[in-house]
């Protein structure tokens, strides 16, 4: 990047993929969580980074341009985005992609993009947008989604119901995130905290849960996470917990020994994730908004991983399996109508010894 000889103090990056492609690491929350007072925090800790922060507002009516305010180094500057939609996660794939990265052009690379979602997004359309593109050789990449909550009124908004059995989007934000932030810890008891923490788990074990107030965090620990990238899913804690309100959206994981038949593994994320063709012991379709599996396939040294957020799945081959370890097949599906026993035999089924 020609432009960081002209930015003192400028720290390195750790930048996990090859060449110099941007990480975006989208920011969700619900309003008053403290995610403007997170990227405040991230700016002020990582002076010296060209850093963009990309504020995805709805508009009211339909309005055919959205302004994006971008801050670098504290600076701020507004661009418009044209966008066929109105709104950065309702438009077309590629469209917002594209905004980000004639703004790169206009104004030189960044070295970090923060996009701050409206408190009633839904991280899935973003993930998706920003994830599909890393394969079409675009300047960025998605790095993961972080999702702040309020401690005090977390559990309130988790349990709101909306009309037509549709998943309320604090549920949806918790369910898709890399990492949650629990603020706002000072205006709750530690019981209070425990609950929320159970009921998070319930929904979304697999993210790394992280208690703040006032979004005070060890940066390092939410950017870089190549969450779409190849880390394997091997820090997960498995919650065990009962929950007080019905889970909607829970997780589910599943590992065993021996060698995954990919041609089969494939056929069944088609049938469950393209075709929708998977039902919960009460006849209601499973949904799946996230999923994530490492595995083990004869012959080959290497760990194969398979990511997904809604129906887009991907499959890569990826680092060596060391010397000695136990070779794994582990996957963790998070959704909706989750049936442990349906997705499990469908998974083992395709195992071979
Ligand atoms: N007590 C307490 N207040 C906090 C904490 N974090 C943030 N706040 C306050 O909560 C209010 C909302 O914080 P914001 O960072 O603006 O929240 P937001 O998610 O960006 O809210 P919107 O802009 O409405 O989407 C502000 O007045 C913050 O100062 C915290 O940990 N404890």
């Amino acid at each position: 990047m020609s432009d960081d000889e002209d930015i003192p103090n400028l720290v390195p990056i750790e930048n996990e993929r090859e060449g110099d492609k941007v990480p975006i690491t989208v920011i969700t929350g619900f309003l008053g969580s403290g995610k403007t007072t997170l990227l405040n925090y991230i700016l002020t800790e990582q002076h010296g980074r060209r850093i963009a922060v990309i504020l995805n507002e709805f508009g009211e009516g339909s309005a055919i341009e959205k302004s994006m305010s971008v801050g670098q180094s504290g600076e701020l500057f507004e661009e418009w985005l044209e966008l066929r939609n109105g709104c950065l996660c309702c438009s077309v794939k590629d469209v917002g992609v594209k905004a980000i990265e004639n703004l790169m052009k206009k104004k030189g690379k960044f070295d970090y993009i923060l996009l701050e979602t409206t408190g009633l997004a839904d991280p899935g359309p973003i993930a998706s947008m920003f994830w599909l593109d890393d394969e079409l050789c675009s300047d960025i990449y998605l790095d993961g989604i972080i999702t702040v909550t309020d401690a005090k009124y977390c559990l309130q908004h988790l349990k709101e119901v909306k009309p037509d059995n549709v998943i309320n989007e604090c549920i949806r934000q918790i369910a898709l995130a890399d990492v949650i932030i629990l603020n706002k810890t000072d205006l709750v008891d530690e019981v209070s905290l425990s609950e929320l923490k159970n009921e998070i788990k319930i929904i979304n074990s697999m993210s790394t849960l992280i208690e703040t107030q006032y979004s005070k965090i060890d940066v390092g620990v939410i950017l870089n996470l190549n969450a779409y990238g190849t880390n394997c899913p091997d820090t997960l804690t498995i919650s065990t917990g009962e929950s007080h309100i019905d889970p909607l959206v829970t997780t589910a994981t599943f590992e065993t020994g021996g060698y995954i038949n990919i041609e089969k593994l494939e056929s069944f994320f088609n049938d469950l994730l393209w075709e929708k063709n998977y039902k919960d012991s009460s006849g209601n379709i499973i949904e799946i908004y996230r999923m994530k599996g490492v595995f083990s396939v004869r012959g080959d040294g290497k760990r194969h991983i398979v990511q997904a957020v809604h129906e887009i799945f991907d499959r890569s081959r990826t680092s060596d399996w060391e010397e000695g370890e136990e070779k794994i097949n582990r996957i963790i599906f998070i959704g909706r109508n989750i049936d442990r026993t349906i997705l499990k035999n469908s998974f083992l089924s395709c195992i071979s010894d």
